[in-house]
């Protein structure tokens, strides 16, 4: 069942919490609406809900206008970060919970009940703690039971509020994956509120970026993360390292720092964004670049080695990061307080009140140029 936001705004007396959002969940897949806290996730998701009135807009599931059913008949099933089990009742008794509070004409017959919760017992994997109770089980057991109880009325849309907020990372990781390969078996149509950038990007299918009651920018994981089309969006998602500078002279140049960026560009003020793995570290400055970096901290932790790094004769606000393999960290041996040479393989540069940034690709040097993408 595919979800329409269609313009919803919602204001808590003075406090404009959803502006105009305007948005398009798939049938089957898993979107995330990722953002900062106070973002309007969780308002969002609970208008969705019909937990929350909106002040203006629709929600349509399957394009059918729901704004006006009550909760209880949009048939949703809902996993939050702290809702509690039924704490006098077993895990199998819990499950049951919503199937037993059916109407009569459309509750299940008991062995049916019986049937279904066991199937939910298998999904979940935990058969074997039926008869616990809810004290008696880890968070992680405590969340997939959750899940299993909202799953059990076969809801057409499940909506999940940071469910795995409250564990710990690992429990975290391995619920994550559970709830992927879930998600791939039974295609349900799922909204999943999180403020955790790593598990939106390896969670879904569908990312929604929110800033300030509005969305940012929409897209999957890998080209939301490869293309982001605003500051926000790149600051948001992971490290990056900025140079900020003035052009001049088909460079942009701060201090001891400068970058070329070959073309006709005005004189302006701009910042170049560079994720970790498109800068490389060098023992000298290279054709293209001088971005003299101290080594401040070596990470050896991780598939990658992180040498963390401050600008040397020039300004940055936040702190370098460079990933290397093992292997070239073995080769190259750079060690703490040594001085090195940042150079850009690919860079996103934005300059003026444009918002969106322009590619620029070092690696077309053969023909003496840096080619925009
Ligand atoms: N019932 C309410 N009354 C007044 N203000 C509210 C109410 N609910 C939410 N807000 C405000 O609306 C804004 C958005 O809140 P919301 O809970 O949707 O954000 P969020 O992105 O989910 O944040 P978090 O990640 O911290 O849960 C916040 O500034 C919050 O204080």
């Amino acid at each position: 069942m595919s979800i329409t936001i269609d313009r919803i705004s919602k204001t808590f007396g003075r406090f404009q919490a959803l502006r105009d959002v305007a948005l398009e969940i798939p049938e089957g897949k898993l979107t995330a609406l990722l953002g900062p806290s106070g973002s309007g996730k969780t308002t969002l998701l609970r208008i969705i809900a019909g937990l929350e009135s909106s002040d203006s807009g629709r929600i349509l599931f399957g394009g059918e206008d729901v704004s006006s059913l009550h909760v209880r008949n949009r048939n949703i099933g809902f996993v939050f970060q702290h809702y509690a089990l039924f704490r006098h009742l077993t895990v199998a008794e819990n499950i049951a919970f919503g199937l037993e509070s059916l109407p009569r004409r459309q509750r299940p017959s008991k062995p049916e009940i019986r049937q279904r919760v066991a199937k939910l017992l298998e999904m979940i994997q935990l058969p074997q703690l039926a008869d616990r109770y809810p004290a008696q089980l880890s968070g992680g057991q405590k969340q997939r039971v959750a899940l299993a109880r909202a799953l059990a009325t076969q809801p057409r849309i499940l909506l999940l509020d940071e469910p795995f907020g409250a564990l710990d990372a690992k429990v975290r990781k391995d619920l994550r994956r559970w709830l992927r390969a879930l998600h791939d078996e039974f295609h349900f149509t799922s909204i999943f509120v999180t403020h955790d950038q790593e598990e939106a990007l390896e969670l879904s299918d569908q990312v929604v970026v929110m800033s300030q009651g509005q969305v940012e920018q929409v897209n999957t994981p890998t080209e939301l993360y490869a293309k982001p089309e605003s500051r926000f969006v790149f600051d948001f998602l992971g490290h990056v390292n900025v140079l900020s500078g003035v052009v001049r002279g088909q460079k942009l140049v701060q201090g001891d720092a400068w970058v070329s960026l070959p073309g006709n560009r005005s004189e302006q003020e701009a910042q170049l964004y560079l994720r970790p793995h498109e800068v490389h570290l060098a023992r000298a400055p290279d054709a293209h670049a001088r971005l003299p970096l101290r080594i401040d901290a070596v990470s050896l932790i991780g598939s990658e080695v992180r040498i963390e790094l401050v600008p040397e004769g020039w300004q940055s606000n936040e702190i370098w990061e460079v990933g290397m393999s093992h292997n070239e960290f073995a080769r190259q041996n750079p060690s703490r307080g040594e001085l090195w040479y940042g150079v850009p393989d690919i860079g996103h540069l934005f300059s003026g009140d444009n918002g969106q940034p322009k590619t620029v690709d070092w690696h077309c040097r053969d023909v003496a140029k840096a080619c925009n993408i």
